[in-house]
This record gives C-alpha cells, structure tokens and sequence, in this order.
C-alpha cells in the first residue's frame, strides 16, 4: 500500500536562502565554507544538492535546521524564516543529516514504534511508513539482519513519522553498494512523486542527477548553476565522440563549419594546435569531442575532406560534465574551501 500525501498547502518555494554565509574558525585562520549562498528550492519534487567534497553542502543543511548560526543571510523555509521562527515549521520538515541510532536487536516496527511514542505520532503511521520505503514486508525482522540499504530506507521512514512536507537528506547514498543506491534512489523519487519535496545532497552529481528535478550546483560555498536539470543538461547541445584519422584537419574542418571541438588527449602544457598538427605529421589517430553537431553531419563534412572516420559515439551532456565547464581545473573539488580574505 501507498500513501498518498497531499503535499505542501503553501504556495511558493519550499527553501529560499538569501547571502548565506558561514565562516568557521580553524587553527589556520578563518575558513570561509559558505560564501553568500542564493539557493531556491522548489516545494514538490527532487532537488539536488550537489558539489564536490568539502564544498558547503552539510553547512548549508546544518543552517537550514537551525544547527549552525550563519554568520549573515536569510533562510526561510516554506515563507518562514528560520532559525528565528523555526518551530513554527520544524513539524513539517523532517531531516537525516547524520545516522540515526536504531537498536540492533529490535525489529524495524518495533524501533519506529518507540520514536512514534516519544514524538507522540500515533502508533498507525508505523505500518504506513514503512510502506512508503518499501519496507512493508521486512518490519517484523531485526534490524541488525538488515542490509545498509534498507537499514538507511528505515531512517528514511522515521523521518515520514511526522508526515513532513520537506525532507531534507545529507548525502543518504554515502557508503551503500549499487543495489542499495538503488533502494534509496527509487525510494526518493517515490516521496516526491507522492507531493512532497525532498532535498538532498551528493558529492556524486551523476548520481542525482537521475532522479533529480531540479539543482543547485556549488563550488566552494558558491552557487555555480541552479535549475532545472533539463534546462542545464539540455543548455549546451549534445556532444559527439569522434575517433578520427588526422585530428589537427579533422578539429579545423569542424570548427570552420562552426562547432566546438576540443581534443581529449592534449598532453599537459601543449599546445593544442601544436600537438594537433604534430599527430596528422605522424599520421596518428584521435579522440575529439564535437559539441553542437549531428554524427551524420559530421561524417559528411570529413568524409568530404578524404577525413575518415573510424568512430562515432554521441554522449549526453551530465551535470558532472558542466561542473567541470563551470569550474575549469583550478576549482575541481576542494577539501580545504577558502581562507578569509582570499575570494
Ligand atoms: N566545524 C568545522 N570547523 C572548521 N571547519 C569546518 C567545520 N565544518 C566544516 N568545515 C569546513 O567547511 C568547509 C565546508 O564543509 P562541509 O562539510 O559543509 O562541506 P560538504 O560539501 O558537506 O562536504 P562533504 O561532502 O565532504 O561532507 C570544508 O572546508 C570543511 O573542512
């Protein structure tokens, strides 16, 4: 069975924050790990927050439930502000930012049956919970005898107790196998399908990008992107990988005719229209990526040059893929964020 939720009564987004900032003191100095965060999350659907390591994602949750003090900037969810008016929205937010302490030795029902008493949910909303995570027929067994998988689906399903408009889940996939990646996945979109909003973070931007419907992006405490996953994946035109003999004329016909190609080879600190023009000297083969162009026409263009093309893969634009455009090497992920001063 399946419980319907009717989802959030009011109108607008589910999460605002305006400036959002959080600086923490280390032993180095003063470390900026969130740097004037604009973020909208959309009530109803998936939202994905995502960046790299030690990009701002657990500070940034952490200000939204009123766990951390940020430093300036406003966060309201559902049109409250927070962390001022916090309790007058807490009942309709349920989070796991880290995990829950379940006992071992007593089934999954048992354990939400004892948080259901101390929230003072009734005892009914158990067997509907665990429905919703798909755990409907495992409630009577242990849950030491659980998979990681399913042991994170029923911290999913205590987070359900209060019957919340917003779920908000700190990286929930971390440390699970494919199989159980899975679980949470479909689990996720499920809620969401059902009318709430569900934001959750990810170092993985691959991985939510499945099931997500919306982003944030963020570098180091910053946005880099943030909309809907259609919109940014179909922003810059599909791609195409062609393997091709003479890759320097091969780049020059295709970019005359008004594509973008880049050459994935390019030895560090070469040119690469030196090194282009060294491969078709030794007759080399090579990989470029053509952005912005048809394989039929591309293979007519260099076919027409005596070019020819030995292959041929179009590849989808990912939200990794635009990271890595937004951010060039010198922003790829940072576990140290900035220092005071240095932005
Ligand atoms: N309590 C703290 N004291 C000092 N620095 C901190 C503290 N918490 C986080 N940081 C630093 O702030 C920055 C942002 O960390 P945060 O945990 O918010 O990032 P994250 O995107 O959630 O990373 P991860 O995916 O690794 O959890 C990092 O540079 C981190 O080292």
């Amino acid at each position: 069975m399946s419980v319907s939720h009717a989802g959030p009564v009011t109108e607008g987004p589910a999460v605002t924050t305006r400036g959002l900032r959080k600086t923490y003191r280390t032993v180095r100095g003063r470390r900026v790990a969130v740097h004037g965060l604009d973020m909208d999350v959309p009530a109803g659907g998936v939202h994905g927050f995502l960046g790299p390591n030690g990009s701002g994602k657990t500070t940034t949750i952490r200000m939204l439930l009123g766990l951390v003090r940020p430093d300036r900037g406003d966060v309201q969810i559902f049109g409250t502000p927070v962390p001022k008016r916090l309790p007058e929205v807490i009942d309709r937010v349920g989070a796991i930012v880290e995990s829950p302490k379940f006992f071992p030795t007593f089934t999954g029902a048992r354990n939400l049956a004892l948080l259901a008493q101390a929230i003072g949910t009734p005892q009914e909303r158990v067997g509907e919970v665990l429905d919703e995570v798909g755990l409907g027929t495992r409630g009577k067994d242990t849950f030491r005898s659980y998979s990681l998988g399913m042991k994170q689906r029923l911290a999913i399903a205590a987070t359900l107790l209060k019957s919340p408009d917003l779920l908000i889940f700190d990286e929930p996939t971390n440390g699970l196998d494919p199989a159980g990646i899975h679980e949470i996945r479909q689990t996720m979109r499920r809620l969401a399908d059902q009318g709430r909003t569900v934001l959750v973070s990810s170092h993985i931007l691959s991985e939510v990008e499945q099931i997500a419907d919306t982003v944030t992006i963020i570098g180091r405490g910053r946005v880099l992107a943030q909309g809907s996953v259609a919109g940014l994946i179909g922003g810059g035109g599909e791609s195409v990988e062609v393997g091709v003999s003479h890759p320097g004329a091969a780049a020059r016909v295709l970019r005359d005719a008004g594509f973008t190609v880049d050459w994935r080879a390019l030895p560090q600190g070469e040119d690469a229209a030196e090194a282009l023009a060294r491969a078709d000297r030794a007759e080399e083969s090579g990989l470029l990526t053509v952005t912005g162009a048809q394989p039929a026409e591309i293979t007519r263009l260099l076919a027409g040059q005596g070019l020819w093309v030995e292959r041929l893969v179009p590849s989808r634009r990912g939200l990794e893929q635009i990271f890595l455009e937004l951010t060039g090497d010198d922003a790829l992920p940072s576990t140290l964020g900035e220092q005071e001063g240095a932005a």
